[in-house]
């Protein structure tokens, strides 16, 4: 017998004056080339017609997503107070922003929805009305009851998935924020993660090093000996296959990424840099560690092309994909 079908992604627009919208309607628009199941869209319709003429149909009730998606884009509209500019954000936007991130992640909380997939918000933005997380990462992990330690941020393309320990803080504040608790957390939510999302029976896991030369011996820092040496040991004494603390600058080439799955890295440039410089156009943030599927293009909000019809919409087909991948791996399991 074969399963039951899922029920639709829920995919928030993101802030209405960034390139959310635009990309959200190109994969509606490329759906068949780009092998996309069902989706409904959470946010201002507004912002969506002020960039694309395609059809678009407002759903009051996912279980309509289906049948909808055959005629135009299904949309949960939010209004967001005065229509949103492409390129111009604005307090009514990021209020809106805020709300379909909140009703995207309740969808998939409640099954109507089988993953939420997040359109990208201005952090910026978002933190002058108040929002008090690091980023949609932690906000969702929060709504889940899930302590923000044991989320991993995964950033994933076709060669390589990396994670952060440490996210969206000020650089000069990583060395006191990390400490082997958090850097044993956040892999063990990576490896478990690994398994339940990927598929990966056994994944090997890289931890990276914080410093040049990993700490050359302590002549460079200390924290590779005190800090994540004793994180490796207690994954590894749990079991997994962990290898590190690696010199950063030495573990991302292709041969050195064939040996693992996944690579934990200290801090977010670390772990980011590598994986745009190799696959932004296809990169995918994943959310570990929550009991529902989270993923979100690699990209932010480009406020400076929004509106002209130059954004590429493929990180975002790429993060709709995995999502339904992901359910898929989980429902079967
Ligand atoms: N998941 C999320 O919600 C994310 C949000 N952000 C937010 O986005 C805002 C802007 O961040 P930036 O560092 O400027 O990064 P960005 O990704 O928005 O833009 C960086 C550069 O890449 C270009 N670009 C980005 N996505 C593109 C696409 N799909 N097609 C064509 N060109 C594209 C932009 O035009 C810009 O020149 C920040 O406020 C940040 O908080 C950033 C990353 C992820
Ligand atoms: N640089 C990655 C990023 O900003 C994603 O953050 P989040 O909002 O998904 O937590």
């Amino acid at each position: 017998m074969s399963p039951a079908p899922l029920p639709p992604l829920a995919v928030s627009l993101g802030d209405p004056a960034g390139i959310g919208p635009e990309v959200v309607a190109k994969c509606w628009d490329h759906r068949s080339a780009f092998n996309l199941p069902a989706f409904l869209a959470v946010g201002d319709a507004r912002s969506l017609s002020a960039v694309w003429d395609g059809p678009i149909v407002t759903i009051d009730d996912p279980r309509d997503a289906d049948s909808a998606f055959d005629v135009g884009l299904p949309i949960f509209h939010i209004p967001a107070g005065d229509a949103d500019i492409p390129g111009q954000p604005s307090v009514a936007g990021a209020h809106c922003s805020l709300d379909a991130l909140e009703l995207a992640v309740g969808l998939a909380r409640s099954g109507s929805a089988s993953a939420v997939v997040t359109g990208p918000v201005s952090k910026q933005q978002l933190y002058s009305i108040g929002f008090v997380h690091p980023g949609q990462t932690e906000f969702v992990a929060e709504r889940c009851g899930v302590a923000s330690e044991n989320v991993a941020m995964m950033l994933a393309g076709p060669t390589l998935r990396t994670v952060p320990v440490t996210t969206h803080v000020p650089l000069h504040e990583v060395p006191r924020r990390l400490n082997p608790g958090l850097i044993e957390a956040r892999g063990r939510a990576t490896l478990r993660g690994l398994q339940r999302n990927f598929g990966i029976a056994d994944p090997r896991l890289a931890i990276s090093a914080l410093n040049p030369h990993a700490g050359e011996g302590g002549a460079l820092g200390n924290e590779e000996q005190d800090l994540i040496r004793p994180a490796i040991d207690a994954l590894r004494a749990e079991g997994w296959h962990v290898m590190g603390p690696l010199s950063a600058d030495t573990m991302f080439h292709e041969a050195a990424r064939s040996q693992y799955d996944a690579a934990l890295c200290m801090y977010h440039d670390q772990a980011l840099i590598p994986l745009k410089a190799l696959h932004f156009e296809e990169g995918v943030n994943i959310t570990l560690g929550l009991p529902i599927v989270r993923t979100a293009p690699d990209h932010g909000t480009a406020f400076d092309i929004a509106g002209e019809d130059r954004a590429d919409p493929r990180a975002m087909a790429a993060a709709i994909r995995m999502a339904a991948s992901c359910a898929a791996h989980r429902a079967a399991a």
